[in-house]
């Protein structure tokens, strides 16, 4: 069965609002954002397959998986252990985690890439999958700043392609960003769509351009933080106490840039700045710089611009 014909004919039974075409889904990538969006995916129905490199790092994505859904199980069900178990144990036993992407994707309806932020490893794998990968597969990448359009080049499926930005701590955060490219096909762009609302998200539509929505006003607010300290205008605590207490946010710009990784920021800001260098938004930043060639990194390495115990 084709996916058009798919869509049309359960399209036909069930509400656009909660009917989603995607019912098997394979994440490749299985760190921070690929466990959370399996996680996420499985909770919610999805029959879910999870690929990383090694074995020890699937082990490492199932157990931090099993991590957060006792996290998420506690205010689900408060009183009720039994509920508890129930839950864990229905998400994980949608979930298969495996090393092999080709044999993944055989079946997949949905491919959400999750890998590191790279250009070239990205296109390879595309173009792997795409041999792989029957027809009616769409393939979606997470990425935080890479045009979308730029890693499509490796298929031959730009009709089925699309971004769908998930956002950190994915169990937590409630939005999904959905990116169209030129070739993007409006029922790959519903399908996406569904998908993200089918595990719990609210969606945004937005076009491939720089950071789509949320990145792209975050990282000019965080570098202008970071500025606004070095010009020593406000230590870094009055800041993030500022932003929390003064706009609701619920870190503090230091405390976010930290969590999300300070390697991360400056790879974004330089790219951007390469490809745009005259934007006063996108200019290196020299105390970023600094932590990240002294490899303080933030939460993951103990240190960036505080210090947390490891
Ligand atoms: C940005 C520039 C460019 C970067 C480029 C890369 C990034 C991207 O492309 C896009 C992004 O993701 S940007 C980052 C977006 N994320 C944020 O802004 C997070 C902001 N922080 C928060 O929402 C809360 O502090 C947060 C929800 C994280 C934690 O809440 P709290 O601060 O209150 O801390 P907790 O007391 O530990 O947690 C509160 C409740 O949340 C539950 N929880 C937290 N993490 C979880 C997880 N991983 N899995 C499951 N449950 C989780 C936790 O259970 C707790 O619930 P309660 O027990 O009821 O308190
Ligand atoms: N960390 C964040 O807050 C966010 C990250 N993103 C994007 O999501 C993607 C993944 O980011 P993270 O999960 O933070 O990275 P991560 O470093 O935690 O995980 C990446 C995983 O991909 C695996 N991997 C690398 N190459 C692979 C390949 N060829 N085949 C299979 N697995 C491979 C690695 O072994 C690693 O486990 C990136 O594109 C990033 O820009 C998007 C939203 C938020």
């Amino acid at each position: 069965m084709s996916f058009s014909s798919k869509i049309f004919v359960r399209g036909l039974a069930t509400s656009a609002k909660q009917w989603s075409p995607i019912k098997t889904v394979t994440i490749i990538g299985s760190g921070l954002m690929g466990s959370g969006i399996a996680q996420v995916a499985a909770s919610t129905g999805h029959k879910v397959t999870v690929v990383d490199q090694t074995q020890d790092i699937v082990d490492k994505a199932s157990a931090s998986i099993k991590k957060s859904l006792s996290r998420v199980v506690k205010k689900k069900f408060p009183d009720d252990p039994k509920a508890q178990q129930t839950y864990i144990a229905d998400t994980m036993g949608h979930l298969t985690l495996q090393t092999d992407a080709v044999s993944a994707v055989k079946s997949a309806d949905l491919v959400v890439e999750a890998i590191v932020e790279n250009l070239d490893v990205k296109r390879k794998l595309f173009a792997t999958l795409d041999e792989a990968a029957p027809q009616h597969t769409v393939f979606a990448s997470n990425t935080s700043s890479i045009p979308i359009k730029d890693i499509a080049v490796a298929t031959k499926r730009g009709d089925r392609f699309g971004g769908l930005h998930f956002f950190n701590p994915v169990p937590m955060m409630k939005l999904v960003e959905v990116i169209r490219i030129p070739e993007t096909s409006e029922e790959t762009y519903n399908a996406l769509e569904a998908f993200g609302k089918a595990v719990g998200k609210k969606t945004v539509q937005c076009k491939d351009e720089k950071g789509f929505i949320v990145n792209r006003l975050l990282v000019p607010y965080m570098v202008e933080s970071i500025r606004l300290a070095e010009r020593g205008d406000a230590s870094t605590r009055d800041i993030d106490v500022a932003m929390k207490l003064g706009a609701g946010y619920p870190m503090g710009p230091f405390e976010l840039l930290d969590y999300v990784g300070l390697d991360t920021i400056k790879f974004i800001l330089d790219g951007w700045h390469e490809s745009d260098p005259t934007n006063p938004l996108f200019q290196p930043c020299e105390s970023l710089n600094k932590l990240v060639k002294e490899n303080k990194f933030g939460m993951k390495t103990g240190e960036g611009f505080y210090s947390y115990d490891k």
